[in-house]
């Protein structure tokens, strides 16, 4: 039997790539819904809901998914601190699996940053660099997020500063600064970029995502594991087994 699958933000970039492999990853899209249609008629005949949407949709189709008891996959990043309050409250009800980024590579390159900001040490300047297309919201990306917070997990020196793009007299670099910068344009994928950069030497860690498809397929296989699971916060990398 195909899992049955509301899909949030049906008519999106995200929404049509992952309607177009859902079939090959047995998945029915069992209900489509986009800006003004209401999910509450399907939700209770679904198995599991995936939002791609926008950041101020999530806490709502959570909340409905949790007065269901369907676990929710969620794609969407942007979100506010309020926002993020408001969906975390639900993982005490249903299983929620949240990821900037459900693409196997990307997932990967969180456990490759995280090794080497461990082994390479505060002596070591991480810079974080993204770029993506023209009609993206949110920046930085919701990977760049989890990067910083990979980063930081990595390099145990705590008091981390995040310098968002530089300008002017900015000063000399600080041991504890992570550089984040968020570049937009064109039809561009998804590009991520870690540096850290020492004396006399660089290391560079990148992914670059060619199609969507790619976080489409992650989000699906994410909708199949999270089915049964107990309720709770999980990420891409608990699906992987990366963790
Ligand atoms: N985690 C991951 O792997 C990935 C995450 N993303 C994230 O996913 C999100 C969507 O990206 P993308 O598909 O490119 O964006 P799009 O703008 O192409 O799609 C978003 C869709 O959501 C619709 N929408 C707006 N309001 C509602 C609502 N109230 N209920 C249901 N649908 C609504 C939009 O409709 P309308 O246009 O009419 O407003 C649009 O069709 C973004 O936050 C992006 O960053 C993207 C790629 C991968
Ligand atoms: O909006 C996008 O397109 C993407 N968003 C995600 C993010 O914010 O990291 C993932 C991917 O890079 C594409």
């Amino acid at each position: 039997m195909p899992l049955k699958i509301l899909l949030n933000g049906c008519a999106g970039r995200m929404g049509q790539a992952i309607a177009a492999v859902a079939q090959d990853s047995d998945c029915e899209i069992f209900a489509s819904c986009d800006a003004g249609d209401d999910p509450s008629a399907a939700i209770a005949d679904c198995d599991v809901v995936v939002e791609f949407s926008m950041h101020k949709v999530t806490p709502a189709i959570v909340k409905l998914a949790a007065e269901h008891g369907k676990p929710v996959v969620i794609g969407t990043t942007g979100h506010s601190s309020e926002e993020r309050e408001a969906i975390l409250a639900h993982t005490k009800t249903i299983p929620i699996v949240w990821a900037g980024n459900y693409s196997i590579g990307v997932n990967v390159l969180f456990w490759l940053t995280r090794k080497a900001a461990e082994i390479l040490g505060p002596d070591y300047n991480p810079e974080i660099i993204e770029m993506h297309h023209r009609h993206k919201l949110d920046a930085p990306s919701g990977t760049a997020e989890r990067l910083i917070e990979v980063v930081r997990d990595g390099r145990k020196i705590g008091q981390e500063r995040i310098s968002h793009g530089r300008e002017g007299i900015v000063g000399v670099r600080q041991k504890n600064e992570i550089g984040v910068h968020a570049l937009r344009g064109g039809s561009v994928v998804g590009e991520h970029e870690v540096i850290f950069a020492g004396e006399g030497e660089r290391v560079s860690l990148s992914h670059s995502a060619g199609d969507r498809k790619i976080f489409a397929l992650g989000a699906l296989r994410a909708a199949h594991w999270s089915k049964g699971k107990t309720p709770g916060l999980y990420r891409m990398e608990d699906v992987l087994g990366l963790v």
